[in-house]
């Protein structure tokens, strides 16, 4: 529905600079300025990259999709800037200022404990719990895909590929995968391009390796497979060889210096029949009990 959006005029939104690049064009950090005296709110604006009728209905979707998400853990939406008429139309954001989780990790490896670890992860666990909560799948759970909003609290961003799961079914089948993050899939979304609320909980485990990584570029998902995998093969698409890998048993190492108790966790997120796999409430509550032995 399009009534009720929160329109912000373009004429007071002010360009500071750039926050980064997605697939469907890029991130602004901008005041929202109405009196013109550098009190307005600082805004995160999504900028469609290009008008193409695909990519506008896809915004509308995204859209309409965060529209209706109020949680603590997943990143708000706040408006619309329609531009060039209605032609172009922008997404307002709201501005979090530590920025995404792989470089706040990346940068503040040395004074993070296992305990904010545990809790950021046990937020994204709220976070995708009360997404499926909606019955939505969000197919881009990854560290580069969560952002900081203060140094005790994450939250779920990007729902540039969340689908609704129909009620009468309980997995998303897509017909166009596009720029897809394998890495970070289940073996049934790599193979039937088949999505669930469980092929988002293999998706944590993976979150998981990267936040207890410290999202250290040596440990990246990517990287670990293609090492495993081989950079040479030809022919054969990576996705069979990675499927045959999972199929084959073959799983992300422990890190480094990952608690004992957590890599068993990430097994379980990893557990080929998805039926298997966990859902976000136990894993949450699995989570914060390690957080309370951490306090002793
Ligand atoms: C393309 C954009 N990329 C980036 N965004 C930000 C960012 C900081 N602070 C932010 N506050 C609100 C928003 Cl929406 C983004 C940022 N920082 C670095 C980026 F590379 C993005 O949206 N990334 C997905 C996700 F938001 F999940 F990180």
């Amino acid at each position: 529905p399009q009534h009720d959006q929160t329109l912000f005029e373009e004429r007071y939104l002010r360009y500071i600079s750039p926050l980064g690049k997605g697939n469907f064009g890029s991130v602004e950090l901008c005041r929202y300025d109405p009196l013109g005296d550098n009190t307005g709110e600082l805004v995160a604006v999504k900028k469609l990259q290009s008008n193409k009728q695909s990519n506008l209905e896809d915004f509308q979707k995204e859209v309409n999709t965060l529209h209706v998400l109020h949680c603590d853990y997943i990143v708000k939406y706040k408006g619309v800037c329609y531009s060039m008429g209605r032609l172009s139309m922008s997404l307002v954001m709201e501005y979090l200022p530590y920025g995404s989780l792989i470089g706040y990790l990346e940068k503040n490896k040395d004074n993070i404990n296992t305990r904010r670890m545990l809790l950021f992860a046990s937020q994204i666990c709220k976070g995708m719990e009360y997404l499926q909560s909606l019955r939505y799948v969000h197919r881009d759970l990854a560290a580069r895909n969560i952002l900081v909003a203060s140094e005790t609290l994450v939250k779920i961003a990007d729902f540039g590929l969340t689908k609704v799961i129909p009620h009468n079914k309980d997995y998303y089948r897509v017909t166009q995968p596009g720029e897809s993050p394998i890495f970070w899939y289940a073996p049934e979304s790599i193979t039937e391009s088949r999505f669930s609320q469980k092929s988002d909980v293999w998706s944590f485990g993976v979150v998981l390796h990267e936040i207890f990584s410290y999202c250290d570029i040596k440990y990246n998902p990517k990287r670990l497979y293609m090492q495993e995998i081989g950079h040479n093969v030809l022919g054969t698409s990576i996705s069979v060889h990675l499927a045959n890998l999972l199929k084959g048993n073959w799983r992300l190492p422990q890190p480094s210096n990952c608690p004992p108790k957590v890599y068993p966790l990430m097994r379980q997120c990893w557990a080929h029949d998805f039926d298997e796999r966990p859902y976000f409430s136990d894993l949450g509550n699995q989570i914060e009990t390690m957080i309370q032995d951490e306090r002793e």
